[in-house]
């Protein structure tokens, strides 16, 4: 079912805690609503659950206002960070509790409990109490139930936040299969950006009362809407360094210096030729090179992490700015003493410094103009 919401206002006592949300979620679809701790994702949740009330704004399921429907007549499942399983209950009790309150049969009770518990890997403590279960184990009892009572809608409120590293790692490749095999909308809510990336057809990222920006996870990581929102989206996080662009010799283009080194920009930029600017280097986007290649920038190497997909190399400028480079692992690098970095150009990303926004390329082209003319 397809969900929308509308400037939406919740307040507690003085705090403005959303403030004018609005978005929509299409039938199927899997929207993860991500940011850090305090910034109302929860609370939105409980709108559209039902459970709480909004100040201000509205909140319509396939079409129908839901001010006035009850919690249990909005066709949501729910599983959230507190679990709430019954304690007198076990596992499978808990789990199959959607379907015995619809009256369905034992056999498909257990063929349903069954899957679900295989797939979250509980099916061996499906006779224990929520007691006897790990914190992990009762978070995956909690979403096995949401998942088997199969709604329309599904709300899940960082369902793996308690669940161990190798099996988060698992469920993010395993969940979204399974959250498209129900064909159920998901609003999907956590703080971990890779579980958002692997898991959300579309990401808003929630901060200071409302959400920032909303989109694929690619245009997230590639068009982040703000220096913040760069700095949430990678690991590790994403080389900021003050510039000021200057129009480049001959070319009509923009490039900025790093290290005295011309650094051109891909795209228009014209329009932030002298002011005050931040360029945004993703590690990826910064390589290795041999000296004397042109544009190389010497940097002096100051720590090599391995990590198990790549190595990540902390690098000092001449003028002592930090520069992070990031490579696949088993790539050869230097690990020590003076070296050079080339940057992928294409991959830069500007930002306003005193905004914090980004510049999209191209606002102030020229040969976006000599396009249009
Ligand atoms: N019942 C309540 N009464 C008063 N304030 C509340 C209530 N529920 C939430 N808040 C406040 O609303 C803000 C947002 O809380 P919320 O739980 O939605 O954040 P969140 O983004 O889900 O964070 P987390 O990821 O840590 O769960 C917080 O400042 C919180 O203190």
């Amino acid at each position: 079912m397809s969900l929308k919401l509308t400037d939406i206002v919740k307040r507690f006592k003085t705090e403005t805690v959303l403030d004018g949300v609005s978005l929509s979620v299409g039938r199927g679809e899997t929207l993860v609503l991500f940011g850090p701790s305090g910034a109302g994702k929860t609370v939105l949740l409980r709108l559209i659950a039902g459970v709480v009330d909004p100040d201000g704004g509205t909140i319509e399921i396939e079409g129908r206002d839901m001010d006035g429907v009850e919690p249990e007549d909005r066709g949501i499942g729910m599983a959230f960070q507190n679990f709430a399983l019954f304690p007198h209950m076990d596992a499978m009790a808990n789990i199959a509790s959607p379907l015995t309150a619809r009256r369905t049969g034992r056999e498909a009770i257990a063929e349903t409990v069954g899957k679900v518990a295989r797939m979250l890997k509980i099916d061996h403590v499906l006779h224990h109490k929520p007691k006897e279960l790990s914190n992990g184990q009762k978070q995956r009892t909690a979403l096995a139930r949401a998942l088997a009572g199969a709604p329309q809608i599904l709300l899940l409120d960082d369902p793996l936040r308690n669940v161990d590293a190798k099996l988060r790692f698992e469920m993010r490749l395993e969940l979204p299969r399974l959250l498209r095999s129900q064909d159920a909308t998901v609003i999907y809510v956590t703080q971990d950006y890779k579980e958002a990336m692997a898991l959300g057809d579309r990401i808003a990222v929630m901060n200071g009362h409302g959400i920032q920006q909303i989109g694929t996870p690619e245009d997230i990581y590639l068009r982040p809407a703000n220096i913040e929102i760069a700095r949430l989206f990678g690991d590790p996080v994403i080389n900021l360094l003050d510039v000021v662009p200057e129009a480049a010799d001959g070319s009509g283009g923009v490039q900025v210096r790093l290290s005295d080194q011309p650094v051109a920009l891909v795209g228009g930029y014209a329009g932030t030729v002298g002011t005050d600017c931040v360029l945004g280097l993703r590690p990826e986007a910064m390589r290795f090179v041999d000296p004397g290649t042109p544009g190389a920038i010497p940097v002096e190497v100051e720590a090599e992490t391995p990590l198990n997909e790549k190595t990540v190399t902390l690098t000092l400028t001449q003028r002592g700015r930090e520069i992070m480079v990031s490579r696949p692992s088993g790539m050869p690098g230097p690990d020590q003493g003076t070296a050079y970095v080339a940057v992928d150009a294409k991959d830069a990303l500007l930002f306003d410094r005193a905004t914090g926004q980004r510049i999209a390329p191209g606002a102030h082209s020229p040969a976006l103009q000599e396009d249009v003319a």
